[in-house]
């Protein structure tokens, strides 16, 4: 029956593969036969997906006005329905100024802003509001989605009033197109080798997956020499996006706007949700939180530095990702610091002393100041 199922796929196009799908998640814990039906299934559907993403002629993702040069310290792009008041955020975050209007498809490009916060410059981007279908090219999907993997996070945006309808339809439309939100890459270690079989391996036991299966999916996919360890405990879909290997993994931030039209209660409902902030942008409510959100997400630091006898340059500082060590930062400030780089003083939450001498491998945190001293 579950054969029957994926010709019809075939035939009926991308948007009968997206509902197929959502049905095998709701019976992910099926009995072990109809598992390896699933998984060659799975297997199958994530091909046809695959071409969803290849570019197709004129219609293809670089459409007039989506190729915006990236700019600044981070990119993060607006997705959402038509309506749910994309462009009024960009207004009120930034200089820019976006067409808001009552009217669905006010918004026809891409338009970039800038967010200055925490002396990064954030480069916000509007965009036309995307539906269902968006991922199999309805309306300006194609070139939206595509905008959206160039972008460090996402801002989903949502109506208030309708949020988890739209949320769940969007989060399809973006799984269908390999992008990943708020996930890890699976911890699963895969080479294709020339010859020799499949070599399996768990660091741990599995509960997912087992060889028979991922030998039945690499067949899928003609692959009938690799190497496959796993170090997670992961699922047939996270397997073959290892596979497919072209997956994006993004943070996303789910932005319920218009909250002015809902109950208390359901405000507090919404909020209590991961990744999740309620904002109404025409009554300018919580967006300086939603700042402080959409940072967290993007995961950067402010790092200060300082020259031997004088202040640390409060006013500047650079811009650096979370984890970076001292290496990242002399890379930043001159190139060829580094071979000169003796030791560093540093000040701050990552210091034990203030200050603390440290090599070229320390980690930084947000709002630490350093001191490079040279050889
Ligand atoms: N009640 C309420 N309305 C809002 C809020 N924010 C925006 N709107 C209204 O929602 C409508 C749509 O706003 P836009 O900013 O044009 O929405 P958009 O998402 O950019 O729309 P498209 O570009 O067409 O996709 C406008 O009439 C806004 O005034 C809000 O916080 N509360
Ligand atoms: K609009
Ligand atoms: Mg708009």
């Amino acid at each position: 029956m579950l054969g029957e199922v994926s010709t019809v796929c075939v035939q009926a196009g991308p948007t009968v593969i997206t509902c197929v799908c959502v049905y095998l998640h709701e019976h992910d814990l099926l009995s072990a036969a109809t598992e390896y039906h699933l998984g060659l299934l799975k297997a199958k559907l994530a091909k046809y997906r695959a071409q969803l993403l290849e570019p197709t002629g004129k219609a293809g993702a670089k459409g007039e006005g989506f190729d915006v040069m990236k700019s600044g310290d981070a990119r993060v792009a607006l997705i959402g329905f038509p309506s749910v008041g994309k462009s009024t955020l960009l207004n009120v975050l930034t200089e820019t100024h976006s067409e808001c209007a009552s009217y669905e498809f006010t918004t026809l490009t891409c338009i970039p802003g800038v967010i200055q916060y925490n002396g990064a410059n954030i480069q916000l981007l509007d965009l036309p509001g995307i539906i269902e279908g968006a991922a199999s090219g309805k309306g300006r999907g194609r070139q939206v989605i595509a905008v959206a993997r160039t972008a460090d996070v996402v801002i989903m945006m949502l109506d208030a009033l309708k949020g988890d309808k739209q949320r769940e339809l969007l989060e399809m439309e973006l799984e269908a197109v390999g992008i990943r939100l708020n996930k890890r890459r699976p911890n699963i270690y895969f080479k294709i080798k020339k010859g020799g079989g499949l070599s399996f391996n768990s660091t741990l036991p599995l509960t997912h997956c087992n060889e028979k299966l991922v030998q039945m999916i690499l067949h899928e996919y003609k692959i009938f020499n690799a190497e496959v360890l796993f170090r997670e405990n992961c699922t047939a879909d996270e397997f073959i996006d290892v596979i497919m290997g072209n997956r994006v993994y993004m943070n996303c931030l789910y932005v319920y706007n218009k909250i002015d039209q809902i109950s208390i209660e359901e405000v507090d409902r919404i909020a209590h949700t991961p990744h999740s902030v309620v904002v109404s942008c025409n009554m300018r409510l919580n967006l300086d939180y939603l700042l402080e959100q959409l940072w967290e997400s993007l995961a950067l630091v402010r790092v200060y530095t300082k020259k031997r006898g004088e202040h640390p340059d409060f006013e500047g500082g650079l811009i650096l990702r979370r984890g970076c060590s001292v290496e990242h930062v002399c890379h930043v400030i001159h190139r060829q610091l580094k071979s000169q780089f003796k030791y560093a003083l540093v000040w701050g939450k990552s210091a034990k002393y203030s200050p603390q001498r440290v090599g070229i491998q320390h980690s930084m945190c947000h709002e630490d100041v350093i001191q490079v001293v040279k050889k």
